[in-house]
């Protein structure tokens, strides 16, 4: 029997098999937790590794290890989007698939009162058999949602058919009024993504349409027209958690990284990581790190480019007499890093970007500077939004005719938000600092955390 609706909360959560989703899913449980909720958070295996020290209630979030089933042609022990190419996404969506079993079983046993999911669009029917409230916690914004989703009622079912580049272009009708628009060479990469494109496209209606609520990590504040625009398209409840603040991991920053910060004065160093994804290309890898070569400052990159066998060490990637040339002020890893703990370290002043949302979440209540290079899918729209709508960073030029940025765009683009008396610089560090100021503002999150629960509350009173 369900306890009332005063009473704490049961959650189970069960995000894509992705560290940005896992981290997110993560960051709302804490806050639930924090409010003597209670949450199941189901994960893959080994993957829960990564995420013990951001369990900061250890009495509350249960990690729950799920075996990712083995499926030809991924590779063996592969269970996040971390461990596969871009191209084996679909593969480990079957993967996901494939624990629908598995699942089923644990919410009979736990009896969760409600289920938490993104791409698993199987789950809010099974949940629907079992008696338990399922809602779609969104970790793409509900900007990239309805301007790459396009409305479920669109005619192109009908007609079979993606939509094409051109349509792509401009926003869907009644969209809010905004500075997003994709580019040509951004809209043929959605429309070339094609079938591929279209059982995502198909899986994510099913995910939005089949829930009893939606719900995104974001504030009426900054994307309220675009929740609303959700709602009207999905003819669903839209419940906002709010900017869910991540708070910092209990870890400490590990020695060899604190070396190299303490080593620079404050606000100098230019940090730059793309994500649990991201594998730029050798020739834009090398783009990058000789863009921030010739911005003249110190810099700390992480991430893992593609380079011939996985083997290889980076150092092979760089461009020539690069290491000399930078040493002592450039720093360049393909491991995985504390982020949020290099973020915080006083010495970084600018945060080049992937826009991932995980990523601009961090980097909205830090006090960097904030360089936008977005790589793909919804990281592209959260840019034009960062950088067009709401004004706190500065995009890297891409080339038209390929998409591809090149080291002068990089560099200008740092020296645009960094140099003294810079305008734009001036306007952007502003424009962060209030959004910073309101996101950390005492009462912002409680109230939106609070409002939440009480959605979540009154569901189960129907
Ligand atoms: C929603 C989905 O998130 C995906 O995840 P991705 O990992 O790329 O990026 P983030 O969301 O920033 O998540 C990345 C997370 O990993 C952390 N991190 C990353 C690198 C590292 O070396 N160390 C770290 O601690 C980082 O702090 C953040 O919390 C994609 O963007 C996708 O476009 C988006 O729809």
């Amino acid at each position: 029997m369900a306890p009332s609706s005063s009473s704490s909360l049961q959650i189970a959560m069960y995000p894509w098999f992705a560290l940005g989703h896992i981290t997110s899913f993560l960051h709302l449980s804490n806050k639930l937790a924090e409010r003597g909720h209670k949450i199941f958070f189901l994960l893959p295996t080994k993957t829960r590794t990564r995420f013990e020290a951001l369990n900061r209630h250890r009495d509350l979030i249960f990690f729950i290890p799920i075996p990712v089933p083995q499926i030809d042609g991924l590779p063996a022990g592969a269970e996040t989007t971390a461990d596969v190419p871009f191209q084996s996404h679909p593969l480990l969506l079957t993967a996901m698939d494939e624990t629908k079993p598995v699942i089923e079983t644990h919410l009979r046993n736990l009896k969760p009162q409600f289920v938490f999911y993104d791409f698993s669009h199987w789950l809010p029917l099974l949940a629907r058999d079992l008696g338990i409230k399922s809602l779609h916690y969104c970790t793409i914004s509900p900007a990239a949602v309805g301007y790459l989703l396009r409305p479920p009622n669109s005619n192109l079912k009908a007609e079979k058919r993606s939509l094409t580049a051109s349509e792509l272009m401009k926003p869907p009708i009644n969209f809010p009024d905004s500075s997003i628009r994709l580019k040509a060479f951004e809209a043929r990469g959605f429309a070339e993504f094609g079938e591929g494109r279209d059982s995502f496209t198909e899986r994510m209606s099913l995910c939005f349409g089949e829930c009893d609520m939606i719900s995104f990590k974001t504030c009426v504040e900054m994307e309220g027209p675009y929740c609303r625009y959700i709602e009207q398209q999905f003819k669903k409840p839209v419940i906002l958690a709010g900017p869910v603040v991540p708070e910092s991991p209990k870890s400490r920053l590990e020695d060899n990284f604190a070396r190299i910060l303490d080593g620079f004065s404050p606000n100098t160093l230019v940090f730059c990581s793309f994500g649990s994804e991201c594998r730029l290309e050798k020739d834009q890898f090398q783009e990058l790190l000789l863009g921030l070569e010739l911005t003249g400052r110190p810099f700390l990159v992480a991430t893992k480019p593609l380079i011939g066998a996985e083997s290889s060490p980076i150092e092979s990637a760089f461009p020539e007499g690069f290491e000399d040339r930078t040493r002592g002020r450039g720093f360049v890893t393909g491991e995985w890093v504390q982020q949020q703990l290099i973020l915080d370290h006083p010495s970084v002043g600018c945060f080049v970007t992937h826009c991932g949302s995980g990523s601009l979440s961090e980097a909205m209540v830090t006090d960097c500077q904030l360089v936008l290079l977005p790589n793909a899918g919804d990281q592209i729209i959260n840019a034009r939004l960062m950088g067009g709508d709401l004004k706190v960073g500065v995009e890297v030029e891409k080339r038209e005719e390929d998409g591809k940025f090149t080291r002068e765009g990089v560099c200008e683009a740092v020296r645009v938000v960094m140099e003294e008396g810079s305008v734009v610089g001036e306007m952007v560090r502003e424009n962060h600092r209030k959004w910073r100021e309101f996101v950390l503002s005492v009462g912002v999150e409680d109230q939106y955390v609070k409002e939440f629960v009480h959605k979540l509350q009154a569901l189960l009173d129907t």
